[in-house]
């Protein structure tokens, strides 16, 4: 078989680097327009089929449109965030109090995205010795919903100043059930170009030749290595940068 046979074409594969590129965590743009239910659908399988340890498939969909459900969770948010804030003083805790960290209410749709800890039985194949691996399986999930998300133009972003155990009440979990993701969903005003933190200049990417080692910690990527000269050469096209 030729690779053709196994590899996208071109205009696919633009197609799936551009909602890698272009996907964000949104907050402050969202619109109220409903979700289409074959909308919702599309992205609940994109999630449902990521890969998972032993093929657990930990995870479970709450869908929450209850104003009532979402008013207490903001509530968990407001008082939560009140304590994060004490982390910061002065400046940065002006900087901090005056970004925008979910969209509880603004978007038109809630999704708690949960983990399973005991599906599949006490021995589920590749979860012998990590056992967080439910719960990184769960976080695929997360991101093929996101990535879906917007190939379908529907913003996401993920809440997580959030006390989990009254989370976890306000959403009748049973005990073994982990909450591991709080959505927002919703179509949106636009698509920024950089991460929100970055255009507010709370954080910026970092470059990735320095993320990059070899064969061990201690050995960073040698400047002569192809690799290096060629995240080097293209460190310019990071789409998030804005000249
Ligand atoms: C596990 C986890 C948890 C959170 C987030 C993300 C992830 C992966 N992010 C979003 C985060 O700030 C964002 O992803 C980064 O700033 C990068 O921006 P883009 O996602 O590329 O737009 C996030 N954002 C926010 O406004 N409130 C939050 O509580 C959280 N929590």
């Amino acid at each position: 078989m030729t690779r053709s046979h196994h590899s996208f074409s071109e205009e696919e594969r633009q197609g799936l680097y551009r909602a890698i590129f272009e996907r964000r965590d949104v907050r402050s743009q969202f619109l109220p327009d409903p979700i289409p239910t074959d909308v919702l659908g599309r992205l609940l399988e994109a999630a449902h089929h990521a890969p998972s340890v032993g093929f657990m498939q930990p995870w479970d969909f709450l869908v929450i449109d209850s104003i009532e459900v979402r008013r207490r969770v903001l509530d968990n948010f407001e008082r939560e965030n009140a304590r994060a804030t004490d982390n910061y003083e002065g400046e940065q805790r002006a900087a901090y109090s005056a970004l925008k960290l979910q969209g509880i209410l603004d978007s038109p749709l809630n999704l708690c995205i949960t983990c399973d800890r005991s599906r599949g039985g006490p021995t589920v194949l590749g979860r012998n010795s990590i056992v967080e691996t439910d719960l990184f399986s769960t976080c695929l999930a997360v991101q093929n919903l996101w990535l879906a998300a917007r190939a379908e133009g529907i913003g996401v972003g993920w809440v997580s100043i959030l006390d989990q155990q009254r989370l976890a009440r306000v959403l009748d979990l049973p005990t073994t059930v982990y909450p591991l993701a709080y959505l927002c969903l919703g179509y949106v005003s636009e698509f920024l170009e950089q991460p929100e933190l970055e255009a507010r200049g709370w954080r910026s990417r970092l470059p990735l030749q320095e993320l990059v080692h070899h064969n061990g910690w201690h050995q960073p990527l040698q400047d002569e290595h192809p690799l290096a000269e060629w995240l080097v050469q293209h460190s310019s096209r990071q789409p998030t940068r804005k000249e």
